[in-house]
């Protein structure tokens, strides 16, 4: 119990922290999800009803065949018999004909509509008078039928009856019992297609729907959830004028349990529920990232790690770039390409920029001030130089240390796109004032021969994908041999970017012997502390 509580508990912590959706955009998906799942509900309930019903009109017409077939079988052989005197000789083949035929109940000889005999009842003492039929000679065969009339069976007893001449035959009640329906609601209407005379209906017609079923014709409509809708599947054997109309009401919904809809409602409003909070979140997400970038800004958790910048040829660490760092209290590690990103597409980043200042000047000047040649390269968004402030804030820091200015180099990194005259005016005051200029990502999209040629900086910065190129026989490793070329020809300090193999190092190497490099051959980031170590013990010396 104790666990689940605690479960909960989180689970109620957890919900508090997520983007609440408001009620008005919860209603509104609400009620399009339970539109949605009503109405799919009712489609898939529809499908499956004309299913079952063009088995049962299939079902009946078939038996339709047979019964007719039966009657018309009877009704010849007992005419054709020579003896029709209803005497025991007669009445016995009358119910030899009548065994042979299971839909048929009885066959009967009659003079103006007054039965004197059945297979069934034998010879009667007085003949039995039925009422007038329902309708003569309606196939033009000399045919008379009773749709339910009443027969020797009894009183209450209704039987639907055939007559040709003086031979009757009794439907059997039974011969359209077994046919499964599936659905209590549907019914069947078998009618006269010239006369429009209905001989009879089957299981769940209601006299109002007869004529709606006759005269029903498919359409889209009857998808629609309408509650009124029908669907009929007709049948018709244009031989005899004989057709059968199955028909289905109350579809889809309608014909469910109030419970069922009911909870196909519930569970719209759940899942809209759910839907809005995702919806929330999905748009509130960065936001909400955003909001904790800004404040984790404005308290100074953003923090910078240092990656050791190495001379490749003599495996001494002439400097580090600082690369900014930050692990939000509850969504963990951020990588950088997230938050800078987002920082500056929201007009962050030089606040960022100055956070990072900031602590890499604290940490490192005692590092600095006591070995001149050791340098610190940090990122500097190209729109942070387009602002006044940052050269006021880079002078207002630098006086508080000892540290020269040529032993900062601030590495352009060009992601948004900035005013080339502010950026090369910007680089130019920098330099005037003896800092040194990166150009980061040479090669790449942003970082090309045009910035070269107008910022001059004092070191470019080979992007990682050149230097993992290598041995690859691609395209990159193409570009990097005429990289190689370029620099040759420049008096400008490259610095591989990315050094991950030995093979890597040894390529460079064999291409260029003053290269600088870094990447986690030698080291990732790290800590001021363990900086402190490496400087000291120079690891990598060859
Ligand atoms: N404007 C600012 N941009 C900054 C700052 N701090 C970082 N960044 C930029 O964010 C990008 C991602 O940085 P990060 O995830 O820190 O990745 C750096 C290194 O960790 C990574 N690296 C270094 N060595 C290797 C290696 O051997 N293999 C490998 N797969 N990755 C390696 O490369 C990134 C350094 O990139 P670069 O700056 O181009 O030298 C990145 O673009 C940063 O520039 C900041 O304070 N301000």
């Amino acid at each position: 119990m104790g666990y689940i509580k605690s479960q909960l508990v989180k689970f109620g912590i957890f919900l508090s922290y997520l983007p609440k959706p408001s009620w008005s955009s919860t209603a509104l998906v609400s009620l399009i999800c339970i539109f949605v799942i009503l109405n799919t509900a009712h489609f898939r309930t529809i499908g499956d009803e004309f299913i079952s019903l063009n088995k049962y009109a299939h079902d009946v017409a078939l038996r339709n065949q047979q019964v007719s077939f039966q009657a018309q079988k009877v009704l010849a052989l007992a005419s054709e018999l020579s003896d029709q005197s209803c005497d025991n000789n007669n009445l016995n083949q009358l119910r030899r004909i009548r065994a042979r035929y299971h839909y048929i109940e009885d066959v009967s000889y009659t003079q103006n509509n007054a039965i004197h005999c059945s297979a069934v009842w034998g010879k009667l003492d007085s003949p039995f008078q039925l009422t007038a039929p329902d309708s003569d000679d309606a196939s033009g065969e000399g045919l008379s039928f009773w749709r339910s009339a009443d027969y020797l069976t009894g009183e209450f007893e209704q039987r639907t009856l055939l007559k040709i001449k003086n031979v009757i035959v009794a439907i059997s009640p039974a011969a359209y019992l077994d046919i499964n329906r599936r659905s209590t609601k549907t019914g069947v209407v078998m009618y006269n297609d010239n006369t429009g005379f209905v001989y009879f209906t089957l299981d769940d017609m209601p006299s109002d729907y007869v004529a709606k079923a006759i005269n029903h014709e498919a359409s889209f409509k009857d998808w629609l959830p309408l509650p009124n809708a029908i669907i009929t599947e007709k049948r018709c054997d244009h031989s005899r004028n004989f057709c059968s109309v199955a028909i289905d009401r109350k579809l889809g919904l309608y014909a469910k349990p109030f419970t069922y809809s009911a909870s196909l409602v519930v569970l719209g409003i759940i899942v809209g529920i759910v839907l809005s909070f995702v919806i929330q979140y999905r748009k509130f997400a960065p936001r909400a990232l955003l909001s904790k970038l800004r404040f984790a800004i404005k308290r100074e958790l953003v923090f910078p790690l240092y990656q050791p910048k190495i001379h490749l040829q003599s495996g001494r660490i002439i400097g580090v770039e600082a690369l900014a760092r930050w692990v939000d209290d509850t969504d963990g590690f951020i990588s950088p390409d997230t938050f800078i990103s987002l920082a500056e597409q929201n007009g962050d980043i030089l606040k960022l920029t100055k956070v990072i200042v900031r602590k890499t000047l604290k940490d490192l000047h005692t590092f600095l001030e006591a070995d001149r040649s050791l340098s610190v390269n940090i990122n500097v968004a190209a729109s942070d130089l387009g602002e006044l402030d940052f050269f006021d804030f880079i002078y207002r820091e630098m006086s508080l240390y000892n540290i020269h200015n040529n032993q900062i180099v601030f590495e352009v990194t060009e992601r948004s796109a900035m005013d080339h005259d502010v950026l090369i005016n910007s680089a130019k005051r920098l330099t005037r004032d003896g800092y040194k200029l990166s150009l980061d990502d040479f090669g790449t999209g942003f970082s090309n021969l045009s910035w070269l040629s107008s910022l001059e900086p004092d070191e470019v910065k080979i992007d990682m994908m050149f230097t993992q190129a290598i041995g690859t026989q691609t395209v990159n490793q193409i570009t990097l041999d005429g990289i190689f070329q370029l620099l040759e020809a420049l008096d400008t300090c490259a610095v591989f970017e990315g050094i991950e193999t030995e093979k890597e190092l040894e390529y460079i190497l064999s291409r260029s012997l003053n290269s600088n490099g870094q990447g986690w051959y030698y080291s990732k980031a790290v800590d001021r502390t363990e900086l402190s170590r490496m400087l000291k013990e120079q690891p990598y010396l060859t």
